[in-house]
């Protein structure tokens, strides 16, 4: 743990801003340093920022109709959701959170994917309510012509995968706290098909969506087009929209010769894990050690949910020990405090709300904010009592917190910057003066996760280092959004383009203007519900 010193002529807050300011050059060597790694990962196999092609080779533009199954294991929760696309750039859902807990996470992979089946089951099992979605859509997949036909359902995993087709996937490496022994190197598809087969569910895994793809996938159907999906949640990670003459690791595959597009899902948070150009702190090298990976997701620990309060929670700490006084809660800390990972991401926004003002809080001045911060932090770290948190303690504790986002939000520009370099929509300018590329086109970015969701600014802190970056013209082209529920709508989308890939249709030549799927009656709608569950 990094030694802060009270008696330092650089005042400790000084000290830590050098630590973690990242200046304009620094964002443009990250960048450069972001687009030679993309160019490595699309040439070859291997490399930690995988840049995974997914197979799928369209984006949608709000006109698809359909309703599908979507399982979705992100970071934190497990979800099972009944996604209706109603082809107008809207869609109804259906849904129902499973908690998966760390003896799952960490345990055997069978039982894993066992309780994803079951939970696929139970959700099947619980009669649809009256207003929920027609079945209209589904398209049946028949395992032979006696068997009934299966559930098509698309699976998002948000782990890197190193996919072989829309529906086949191995597992390279666990993320985000999860170790579940006997899946990396497997394919996660076959993995869960066998846990339905196992279990006699008569639903079938047709595609593997990341979900950053499904982000992609959904903003584009909400808005007619989009070029990247980008996560901001318990990891990050982002998808974009590639020529596949660039992919050139497919080599003979059919899908190269075939040409066109495809999304790439990247695996950014895997970028620079030799830390050669990520500016690193004592606090992040220690964070590191004590992580489950070592070495690995080297960007995402900078930037993602699951790692900046902790950040945060380390600076906090050697700030209590601070020598020879310290220089936070007069020395003393608390259990939650001491205790690893205790210090969620969701109070750095709450302690930035409460310094802001936003939401519930009234009140500005100086005084005011204090007041509000030191409430959240008296609450948030359980103090015993009232006097062990002045207002100068609440206004450094803000501080540091505002110094650990700061960072993440310049970092994740320098993603984005590099992908729209990559794309050819920018061009990298020297100190801050960015190229326009072409003119008038708007570039459409799907982002999703609670950090960009709910960190006050994160997104205008984020726009500010992409307009260093490329220049103001192509950043006021950049329209960055919510996208709405890509681990189910945009699995959806996912398990739509797989059914037309099963139907040989061209993905290629897009698979726009959807034509409405047969109507069904009731009587075929009952069957179908039935059919669902097959025991032995
Ligand atoms: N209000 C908040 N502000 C900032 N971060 C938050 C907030 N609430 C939760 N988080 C952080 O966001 C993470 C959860 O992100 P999210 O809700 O997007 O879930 P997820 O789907 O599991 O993430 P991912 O998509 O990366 O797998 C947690 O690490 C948590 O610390």
């Amino acid at each position: 743990m990094a030694a802060i010193f009270s008696d330092s002529p650089t005042h400790p807050l000084d000290a830590l801003k050098d630590h973690f300011t990242l200046h304009d050059h620094q964002l443009h060597a990250i960048t450069k340093t972001f687009l030679s790694e993309v160019s490595d990962g699309l040439s070859k196999y291997g490399h930690p920022m995988a840049m995974i092609p997914t197979y799928v080779k369209g984006v949608p533009n709000g006109s698809e109709t359909g309703t599908f199954l979507a399982l979705d294991l992100g970071g934190t929760n497990l979800r099972v959701c009944e996604v209706t696309l109603h082809g107008d750039k809207t869609f109804s859902i259906r849904q129902q959170k499973y908690k998966v807990s760390e003896a799952l996470k960490t345990g055997e992979a069978t039982t894993l994917f066992d309780y994803l089946a079951d939970s696929v089951d139970a959700f099947l099992t619980v009669s649809p309510k009256a207003e929920s979605p027609k079945i209209d859509g589904f398209r049946h997949t028949s395992f032979n012509d006696s068997d009934p036909p299966a559930v098509p359902l698309a699976l998002t995993f948000s782990f890197p995968v190193e996919q072989t087709a829309l529906d086949s996937g191995f597992l390279l490496t666990w993320t985000k706290g999860f170790s579940a022994k006997n899946a990396v190197g497997k394919d996660v598809v076959k993995l869960l098909q066998d846990a339905f087969d196992r279990k006699h569910i008569h639903v079938k895994c047709v595609a593997l969506v990341n979900d950053t793809v499904g982000a992609l996938l959904s903003r584009a159907y909400n808005t007619g087009g989009c070029m990247l999906g980008a996560i901001f949640g318990t990891g990050t990670n982002g998808a974009y929209v590639e020529s596949v003459s660039n992919i050139t690791k497919l080599g003979k595959h059919p899908t190269a010769a075939a040409g066109g597009m495809m999304i790439v899902n990247t695996e950014w948070g895997g970028f620079n894990n030799s830390r050669s150009v990520l500016p690193t702190t004592p606090w992040d090298n220690k964070l590191d050690r004590e992580s489950i990976n070592p070495r690995f997701q080297a960007f995402e620990k900078f930037i993602s949910g699951m790692y900046l309060g902790e950040i945060a929670r380390n600076v906090v700490l050697s700030f209590i020990d601070a020598a020879p006084k310290p220089l936070l809660f007069t020395g003393r800390s608390t259990p939650i405090l001491n205790k690893q990972w205790a210090f969620d991401t969701a109070v750095l926004s709450e302690v930035e709300e409460a310094w802001t003002g936003l939401g519930r809080f009234s009140g500005s001045s100086e005084k005011d904010q204090r007041q509000r911060v030191r409430g959240v932090l008296l609450q948030r770290f359980e103090f015993e009592s009232d006097d062990l948190v002045s207002l100068e303690d609440a206004a450094t504790v803000r501080q540091i917190c505002t110094l650990v986002v700061d960072r993440a939000a310049r970092m994740s520009a320098c993603a984005v910057a590099a992908i729209l370099v990559q794309t050819g929509r920018a061009r990298l300018g020297g100190e801050g003066k960015g190229e326009l590329v072409d003119s008038g086109e708007r570039i459409g970015v799907g982002v999703d996760g609670s950090l960009v969701e709910f960190y006050p600014n994160f997104q205008k802190k984020m726009r500010d280092s992409i307009r260093v970056l490329v220049g103001s013209e192509v950043e006021s082209r950049v329209e960055i959004g919510m996208a709405k529920d890509g681990s189910g709508a945009g699995a959806a989308l996912c398990a739509l383009i797989a059914q037309k890939m099963s139907e040989g249709a061209s993905l290629s030549a897009g698979y726009h203007n959807d034509p409405p799927p047969p109507t069904r009656s009731r009587t075929d709608d009952a069957a179908y519900l039935s059919s669902f569950r097959l025991k032995p």
